[in-house]
């Protein structure tokens, strides 16, 4: 998918591909022989920084895996060297030698399996980056308008979601949020419609307080603030069109409350960006599909990765990146 998507978008974006030098050769070869991978060593990145390189190349980092891999077999050994890679691309951004980063799907329990404790990239590139609190959100621009969808949890247990949805956390989830609308996808005003935690949104108190003792009290704070937010709201019938139209993002407490509507309307289409960081980071709204992985070459779909590198592109040309590193 990353060398599809690379290739496809050479026109318009470097690419630099992150990852085991002879198996994206590999692969590159078996998709279109036409593809040349061209090897950057790090040290030539950080001395003199991206090179020039032609139209119809894609640059490779090489970071090699520990062991063979066989598509679509889940393997503990390579589960180090994917973070390895993703260690390489948050240097090259912190150090504004990329201006932002696009992953792709990996497979969390293969990094747990190989003995260090992994929930998502999202964490990953939080602590990685010294980041006290990011906000996960993914969009899609095939609905109309477009729907963005951001949690105020990440990939938590269910029975630890609201004892971590504190009045401090959530209000800083609203000013990340309010924060990088305006920054990253250029909105003056941004309109944060917010869920509740509990059915009917705590039904007056009868089916949960945190509506009231907390979600409430935030948005009461936000908005003396000047951040254009409601709520909160029943989950189960905010996503409707006559909400959605007047506003720029959902804000649903848990993974499991807001993502499902955004993977219902545009699954391999979507895409995931970590709002808070200070680099770009955009990805997949998709997992490893490791039945199309086996299934060889060209069963996978690399829209939502193309989508990934397209916005990430987009908040570039915004300017966004150079502000960070100015
Ligand atoms: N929850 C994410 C999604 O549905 O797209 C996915 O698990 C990826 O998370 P990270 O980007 O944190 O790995």
């Amino acid at each position: 998918m990353s060398i599809r998507a690379a290739w496809e978008l050479r026109a318009q974006i470097k690419s630099v591909l992150i990852g085991d030098a002879a198996f994206l050769a590999m692969t590159a070869a078996a998709i279109d022989p036409q593809i040349k991978l061209v090897a950057l060593s790090q040290q030539a990145l950080r001395n003199n920084g991206l090179p020039n390189f032609s139209i119809d190349q894609i640059a490779v980092i090489d970071c090699q895996l520990d062991a063979h891999v066989r598509p679509g077999l889940l393997d503990a050994r390579n589960g180090r060297a994917v973070l390895r890679t993703l260690d390489i691309a948050i240097g090259g951004a912190q150090q504004g030698i990329f201006d932002g980063i696009v992953t792709a799907p990996l497979q969390k329990s293969t990094i747990n399996d190989a003995g260090v404790a992994f929930t998502g990239h999202t964490e990953y590139l939080a602590e990685k980056s010294a980041t006290a609190q990011v906000v996960m959100m993914l969009a899609t621009d095939r609905t109309t308008p477009p729907l963005r969808v951001a949690l105020a949890t990440t990939h938590l247990a269910l029975k630890d979601v609201a004892a971590a949805i504190t009045f401090d956390s959530l209000r800083r989830t609203i000013a990340i949020l309010h924060a990088d609308l305006k920054n990253k996808f250029g909105l003056t005003q941004p309109r944060i419609l917010v869920t509740g935690l509990n059915p009917h949104a705590g039904e007056g108190g009868y089916l949960g307080r945190e509506e009231i003792d907390i979600i409430g009290p935030v948005l009461q704070a936000a908005k003396e603030s000047g951040i254009a937010v409601s709520g909160p709201y029943p989950a189960d019938t905010l996503f409707q069109q006559k909400y959605l139209a007047d506003a720029d993002c959902v804000l649903a407490m848990y993974h499991d409350q807001g993502l499902p509507v955004l993977k219902y309307a545009s699954f391999g289409h979507g895409i995931n960006i970590t709002l808070g960081l200070p680099f770009i980071r955009t990805s997949v709204d998709h997992g490893t599909a490791l039945d199309l992985a086996a299934a060889g070459l060209g069963h996978a779909d690399h829209g939502s990765m193309l989508a990934a590198m397209n916005v990430a592109a987009q908040m570039v040309r915004a300017g966004w990146a150079h502000r960070v590193h100015a």
